[in-house]
């Protein structure tokens, strides 16, 4: 190295050596005069301040560090200043805001995941969007070549929910059910679906779903709501009416030639298949009936079939004539004046079915152009001479309604639509109280259920009731389809079903009169006597209504047709039609009243304060039931009925005033007309003005009252009209059931 460049570099080392100890120097100063600021009162470094002309504000420290900067000395020494609790505070203070980095990291993380998820959703739902679209299009282009107008979002909603086609399990047969509840859904019809109706109820034995179509509070969000029902047997739109036979009707054959009494109901809304299930039902049964008697050749078949409208009778088999079904004083039921027919073959027997069915009483109403409405019953006994060997009754029901459909008909419709669903209601607690081994069958609370008295309270081992309800598949009708589910799913008392199976119900005291009464009169008849020989003496007595029997002397008449029915010509046939105690009584307030007639009123009053009973009765337990069910309107419901049935009652009662006014009136006229001759006939000049002034007043005094009183009853009549008309308006949207 040059020494002159040795000399360049000790100079620098001792400069830079003597810059630093300048510095070291002054920075002891410093601190030595920091120490002494520190050291220094708040009044000394405010008067220190002033001396610099600088400003007091601020804390204590603020104002130190504004004196100690105006002295030199650097502030970021200060920290190193800080007393070790200030610098504790302020580690966490750091460490918190380090946290909550932390945290809003993390935060800042899910939010992120929070957001992909929902792009993932939303990709999800614009792929199910679009998979809907595309299905949506594919649906409307196949209904556009069939020719359905439905909506397509329902449609599809349903068809996802479906019950799988098919059975789940084999349907039972009634052999051993006392009750058989069944299920059967007709097909839906091309015009339905054109009429935007979509198939809303799927089966698979022994289930089946009702699929609501529904809207959100909102009214545009679709929704389907599907409700279950289970019972012993459900059919679906590809079974035929041989399937509900072979599992129904077909194993009760031998009890029918064994003291049985099978009673089969078809029950539904209108047009929802009860006469076609019938009528194929029929049909199986009169082959059916004369393969099982053709081995006993003196086993005969008879049939009858009547109608009940408006709480009134018609024989079906013979022109309408009206019939009266009265309970005598021994409790019988009599349908006076029905005609039973004999029948020789299958042939006959379906053509009397035929044409029974033929002339039953239709009417358009708003659900069904040509509706049913009224309740055909089709009895077929078959005998041994005058012995009952077994009996099969086939009950067509009117259909069921909705209050609301009934609103938009006439006053007639309506009348006739409360009295139909009042006959179910009065069915189905019969039914109920007989399958729940209740004592008590109010069976008097209808007309219908009066005629069926027997097939609810004959012995339990011998008698088989079959329901059939009916469905119409329309998403229209799907709240009625509801209706009549439920109706048949309260037919069984389900919680008591196992322990009442086929086990002998309790008889009630007055059932015991019944089939004493009954047995009386079949030890009266000797035939009866020699035939009763033949059968198994371990069944007893079939107890058949009297329906012309020939046994009962309160109906002459049907004894001869019984006797003779197959030789006696049809024109022949007497058809007795009395007049009812009621009615007696009524036309007997114009005329006079005799010894039988007050026996009759007795009569007549008994019976009436039993109806009441059962009707009281009815209502009882569908007023507890209303509690599990959102029916409601109880009150209201029977309010309704005890109009109906006060205006059906006093209709009848101001027709028989009216016809019993004409006649009184054509005998005055023929009495006036003597007393005008006795005055001005040919040749008399004189008469006693005194004889004929009295004679007229007798005679206006006796029109006046046969006309005050029509016009008094007209008068009630006309309130309880206006009365019905209120509670009925009321009564909208509610199943009268
Ligand atoms: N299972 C079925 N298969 C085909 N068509 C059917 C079926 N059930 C019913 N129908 C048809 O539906 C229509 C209505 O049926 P039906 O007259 O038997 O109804 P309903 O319940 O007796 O009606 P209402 O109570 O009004 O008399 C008829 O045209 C009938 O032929």
């Amino acid at each position: 190295m040059q020494p002159a460049k040795q000399q360049q570099q000790q100079l620098s080392v001792q400069a830079q050596k003597e810059r630093d100890r300048l510095k070291a120097q002054r920075e002891g100063q410093l601190n030595k005069k920091e120490q002494a600021l520190n050291k220094l009162s708040d009044e000394e470094v405010i008067v220190q301040l002033k001396a610099k002309g600088l400003g007091v504000y601020g804390t204590k420290q603020e104002k130190l560090d504004r004196l100690k900067k105006a002295n030199g000395i650097e502030i970021s020494n200060k920290q190193e200043q800080v007393p070790q609790q200030q610098q504790q505070q302020q580690q966490q203070q750091q460490a918190q805001q380090i946290a909550a980095q932390q945290q809003a990291q993390q935060q800042k993380g899910s939010v992120v995941d929070n957001i992909k998820k929902m792009e993932q959703q939303r990709e999800e739902r614009r792929k199910n969007m679009q998979e809907m679209k595309r299905e949506k299009a594919e649906r409307e282009e196949q209904n556009q070549i069939l020719g359905k107008n439905v909506d397509v979002e329902f449609e599809i909603m349903i068809d996802k929910t479906r019950l799988k086609g098919g059975l789940i399990q084999e349907h039972q047969t009634t052999q051993n059910i006392k009750l058989c509840v069944c299920v059967r859904k007709r097909p839906i019809f091309k015009k339905e679906e054109v009429g935007g109706e979509i198939d809303a109820i799927s089966c698979a034995n022994p289930m089946i779903r009702v699929h609501e179509p529904k809207l959100k509070v909102d009214g545009i969000t679709k929704y389907v709501e599907n409700h279950d029902f289970q019972f012993d047997n459900t059919f679906s739109e590809v079974e035929q009416g041989k399937d509900i036979y072979d599992v129904s009707l077909a194993p009760l054959m031998d009890l029918l030639v064994n003291q049985g009494v099978v009673t089969c109901f078809a029950y539904g809304q209108t047009g929802s298949g009860k006469t076609y299930t019938m009528k194929s039902i029929q049909e199986l049964l009169a082959s059916d009936l004369y393969k099982l008697i053709s081995t006993t050749p003196s086993y005969k078949i008879f049939v009858s079939f009547f109608e009940i409208y408006g709480g009134k009778c018609y024989d079906l088999l013979n022109a309408k004539a009206p019939l009266q079904i009265m309970e005598d004083k021994n409790n019988n039921i009599q349908i006076q004046g029905l005609v039973e027919k004999p029948s020789e073959s299958e042939q006959e027997l379906f053509q009397l079915m035929e044409l029974a069915n033929s002339v039953r009483t239709t009417h358009a109403t708003v659900a069904n152009d040509t509706s049913s409405r009224s309740h055909s019953i089709c009895q077929i006994a078959i005998r041994q001479g005058y012995s009952d060997i077994g009996k099969l009754i086939l009950v067509d029901l009117a259909g069921s309604e909705r209050a609301q459909d009934t609103q938009s008909n006439n006053r007639q419709r309506r009348l006739e639509g409360a009295e139909i669903n009042k006959s179910l209601l009065a069915l189905k607690e019969c039914i109920r109280a007989m399958d729940s081994g209740q004592g008590h069958v109010p069976f008097r609370a209808s007309k219908l259920t009066l005629v069926l008295r027997d097939s609810f309270t004959a012995k339990s081992n011998k008698s088989r009731i079959i329901m059939i309800a009916c469905i119409s598949p329309g998403s229209s009708s799907a709240d009625h389809s509801l209706n009549t589910l439920r109706y048949a799913d309260r037919l069984k008392d389900k919680s008591n079903q196992a322990k009442v199976q086929l086990e002998e119900r309790e008889v009630t005291n007055e059932e015991l009169l019944y089939r004493q009464q009954q047995g009386q009169d079949r030890q009266s008849d000797k035939n009866l006597e020699n035939n009763n020989k033949q059968q198994d003496k371990q069944n007893p007595p079939l107890q058949l209504p009297k329906i012309n029997d020939p046994r009962n002397q309160n109906n002459q008449n049907a004894g001869n047709i019984k006797k003779n029915s197959s030789q006696v010509p049809e024109k022949e046939k007497p058809k007795s039609q009395p007049v009812p105690p009621k009615q007696q009584k009524k036309i007997n307030t114009v005329q006079e009243d005799s010894d039988d007639d007050v026996a009759a009123e007795e009569l007549v009053n008994k019976k009436n304060g039993q109806v009441k009973e059962d009707v009281r009765c009815m209502k009882e337990t569908m007023m507890k039931n209303e509690q599990n069910n959102a029916n409601g309107n109880g009150n209201e419901f029977f309010d309704f009925h005890e109009k109906v049935n006060t205006i059906l009652e006093e209709q009848d009662e101001i027709l028989n005033i009216h016809m019993a006014a004409i006649k009184e009136d054509a005998k005055l006229l023929q009495q006036e007309s003597e007393l005008i001759q006795s005055i001005q006939g040919v040749g008399i000049v004189d008469y006693d003005v005194d004889t004929y002034v009295g004679n007229l007043e007798a005679f206006i005094r006796k029109k006046l009252k046969i006309y005050n009183l029509l016009n008094k009853k007209l008068l009630v009549f006309k309130t309880h009209l206006k009365e019905e008309e209120e509670i009925s308006s009321k009564m909208k949207n509610t199943f009268y059931y």
